[in-house]
């Protein structure tokens, strides 16, 4: 089994098994709030409901709810594997519909191998949701089970892998044709694949101007021509051709576009000398292609390639469409997804990719250039304007279709409630590893290189290219926990080591400890035996020497302990006005992403430490591709108290309106005045600050770390941190409980903050040249 394989059944196992589970929205906290939401209080709804069923929008979660069915006949390209197995992808679709767009899904599974089986059970289903996506439904039942449902119920009934599909590769093809300067209607086209995707995609392709004669399709029987008798439908009559014809290869001649949506490998690279100038290449089986990108790249080098994956350029996929093409349809309460909804998705997507980078792409994209060409005829999946270009648009097509049963009044505001839910919506390390892989293999130290949660991520950072891992730990006791662990990564191949007990550098850390720390009260001796038995003062005087660009440490022992040798051999960063370290911790929870300082360095700021620490946090969240909004917090609401820490956030607040004019905060004010801007303009309906506030700054180091801590545990949120701020170069103390994953996220985080500090210094050292 392969590591990715391993990883993947340990992610569904692990911490609960699946992917999904149900959030109440109401609090049940007492007598009264069970005597509104059960009984006696729900007859209420239900009685209102039942006088005007346009009610069920307002009183239950329908308007937001969509079934994601499935009899699992044709799941992704491993066909039929049935309804339970196909369940994992079911759950997955739901998490990228909640993750995407914020909509709620119930995954239904069904063992309903007929026809008429599947259309009786997906329709009495009608009055729990708001929409239904049928997916991976094998051809040519599909089409029929669509038709039977669209006609039967009144709500959105979407077959994804048809429609989501066809929407995406129609905005590649009108984009690759545009760079290779032909005309839709002139051009060839030739399908591997007659199943729902390919015949879905072609349709749409005609209805926006291809010619049915310039269309050939192929499947496992080959060429689908005039007389055939395996395996024909009356979905495939309209592409059949008067032919002697027989295979692919008989038919790729001259072609513009290859449309795969079959199974792996099926396009073999000799193929491609026979299609026309600048040839697209959709390749979009998965999880294998019929075609791997660098083959076809080797074979056709003015070819324009697509696949359905995420780790190539061209992602054509419809995770692109289906999470914002139902977002506006449930928003203007759509009773059908139709055609003028469909073209509006694909002319938002296509128009997306041909934009002028802005800063919103160029954070969301960082490193990468999203520059309309070639390599980038469509949008990423985490372009976080997908979602305001396409739920809009296909709201409006709905509306002037005379779909909408409750069009949208208010467009701007519309689109600014989008705006916040993509900035709520957890997607935030995105353009961290973007950036972190852009960075070209910055090193990082780990200084507990034997623990196993830092080999685990070791590998995952080696993975994915985020860095070069340096570990601090005996090669031997190393060398038999990756075997235990089954990991891959090999000593002096994949990552350097610094052996505690025999390092060639051993001597030169000494001599830099002491010329460090000589005054410190470090002797020569002292200084032997620390390099010897401390793995973050070897950590941090590697980084000092530039034997690393960043590391990582922590996650054994204090943290002060640790601070108090990051702080000594790192030392903070020139130009600080008070050099005094301190520590950002984000959580990512189900409502959104908040920044939390000074959770766990110094114990009692002053005014003027708590606006410079703001300052750095600040800074430290742009990185995120986030705008922060501090606020001061206190017990004390914009005035209403006078004690010494009201005074003191009062005091810190106006410092720091003075030395960052720029920077939207205030304070001092409570915490729920600073998420809740109904809250705050209840009280002072003049602050600085508009909406909630994202960057939550305490008084002291108490009431900082109990908050995080706290509102970890209740929301089972995330925690990334602590990201240390003020130090000269980029060193973070972990703590005991941090995850692989939490190690992983904290090195892109290094990594970036390493590559820019780089650049800056780079920059500097150009400018005086
Ligand atoms: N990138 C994306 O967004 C999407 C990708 N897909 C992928 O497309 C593929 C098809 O999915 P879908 O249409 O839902 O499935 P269907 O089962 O409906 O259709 C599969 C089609 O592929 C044909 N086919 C299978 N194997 C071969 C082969 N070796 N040579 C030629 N044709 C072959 C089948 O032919 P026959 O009928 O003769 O067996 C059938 O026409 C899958 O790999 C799926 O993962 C699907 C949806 C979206
Ligand atoms: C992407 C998708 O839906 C599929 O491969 O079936
Ligand atoms: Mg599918």
């Amino acid at each position: 089994m392969s590591e990715l394989d391993q990883a993947a059944l340990f992610f569904h196992r692990y911490p609960k098994p699946g992917k999904l589970e149900i959030q109440a929205t109401k609090a049940l906290g007492n007598q009264r709030d069970l005597a509104l939401a059960y009984s006696p209080g729900v007859a209420a709804p239900c009685l209102a409901i039942k006088d005007d069923p346009e009610l069920a929008d307002d009183y239950t979660s329908r308007a937001n709810l969509v079934a994601v069915v499935s009899n699992g006949t044709a799941v992704l390209g491993l066909g039929n594997i049935g309804p339970l197995a196909s369940k994992p992808v079911m759950e997955g679709k739901a998490v990228l519909f909640k993750k995407f767009s914020g909509i709620d899904v119930f995954d239904i599974e069904i063992d309903a191998p007929t026809i008429e089986r599947m259309v009786d059970t997906v329709s009495a289903l009608e009055p729990t949701f708001g929409g239904i996506n049928l997916e991976d439904i094998k051809a040519p039942e599909c089409f029929e089970v669509e038709e039977q449902l669209k006609a039967r119920m009144n709500i959105p009934v979407f077959h994804d892998d048809q429609h989501g599909t066809a929407i995406i590769v129609a905005a590649a093809v009108l984009n690759a044709l545009e760079f290779a300067s032909k005309k839709i209607e002139d051009i060839k086209i030739v399908s591997s694949g007659a199943g729902a995707a390919a015949l879905a995609c072609l349709n749409l392709l005609v209805s926006l101007g291809a010619q049915i004669e310039n269309i050939w399709v192929t499947d496992r029987h080959g060429v689908a021509y005039k007389g055939r008798l395996d395996e024909m439908d009356r979905w495939k009559d309209p592409y059949v051709k008067d032919t002697d014809a027989r295979t692919l290869t008989d038919v790729i001649g001259g072609a513009d576009v290859f449309l795969g949506l079959s199974a792996a490998g099926v396009l073999k690279p000799e193929l491609l000398q026979h299609m026309a100038e600048r040839p697209l290449i959709l390749a979009l089986a998965n999880p294998t292609p019929e075609i791997m990108p660098e083959t076809a790249r080797a074979a056709r080098p003015d070819a324009m390639i697509c696949t359905g994956r995420s780790d190539f350029p061209n992602q054509v996929n419809n995770v692109l469409c289906f999470p914002y093409i139902f977002r506006g349809a449930l928003d203007c309460g759509a009773s059908a997804i139709n055609e003028e909804m469909k073209m509006a998705a694909v002319r938002a997507i296509a128009a997306l990719a041909r934009e002028e980078p802005s800063d919103v792409a160029a954070r969301a994209y960082s490193g990468e250039t999203p520059t309309f060409g070639p390599d980038f005829l469509i949008p990423s999946p985490f372009d976080p304007r997908l979602i305001l270009r396409i739920a809009p648009a296909v709201a409006e097509a709905a509306a002037t279709s005379g779909v909408a049963r409750r069009p949208i009044e208010d467009m701007p505001a519309y689109i600014d409630r989008l705006n916040r839910f993509v900035f709520r919506s957890g997607l935030v390390m995105k353009p961290v590893f973007s950036a972190a892989k852009a960075a070209q293999e910055k090193r990082v130290v780990y200084a507990d290189g034997e623990d196993e949660r830092v080999l685990r991520a070791a590998q995952v950072v080696l993975e994915e290219g985020i860095a070069k891992p340096i570990l601090i730990g005996r090669p031997h006791v190393i060398d038999v926990r990756l075997k235990r662990y089954g990991l891959k990564i090999r000593r002096g191949v994949d990552f350097d080591l610094i052996n505690p007990e025999d390092d060639p550098r051993y001597r030169d850390y000494v001599d830099l400890l002491v010329e460090l720390a000589g005054r410190r009260g470090f002797t020569q001796e002292g200084a032997r035996t620390t390099v010897r038995t401390d793995n973050t003062v070897i950590a941090a005087l590697a980084l000092k020497r530039g034997d690393t660009d960043c590391m990582i440490c922590g996650l054994e022992g204090r943290f002060e302990r640790h601070l108090r040798n990051v702080s000594l051999i790192i030392g903070a960063r020139k130009g600080l006005k008070y050099p005094d370290l301190s520590a950002l911790s984000m959580l990512i929870s189900q409502s959104g992403v908040t920044f939390f300082t000074d959770t766990y360095v110094t114990v009692d700021p002053s005014a003027e430490e708590i606006a410079e620490m703001t300052v750095l946090a600040a800074e430290e969240i742009r990185r995120f591709g986030i705008e922060p909004k501090a606020a001061l917090l206190s017990h004390s609401n914009f005035g209403s108290r006078d004690s010494p820490s009201a005074l003191k956030m009062r005091e810190a607040a106006a410092i720091l309106k003075e030395i960052a004019p720029d920077l939207e905060s205030d304070g001092e004010m409570h915490g729920d005045s600073a998420l809740s801007e109904a809250l705050r303009n209840r009280v002072y309906p003049h602050s600085r600050i508009k909406g909630e506030a994202n960057l939550l700054v305490f008084p002291n180091l108490d009431s900082a770390n109990i908050a995080l801590t706290t509102a970890k545990q209740m929301t089972d949120a995330l925690h990334v941190g602590p990201i240390l701020l003020g130090t000269d170069k980029p060193a973070h103390i972990l703590t005991p409980s941090v995850t692989s994953r939490g190690i992983v996220n904290m090195t892109a985080l290094a990594v970036v903050e390493a590559h820019q500090q780089q650049a800056r210094a780079g920059q500097t050292i150009g400018d005086a040249i």
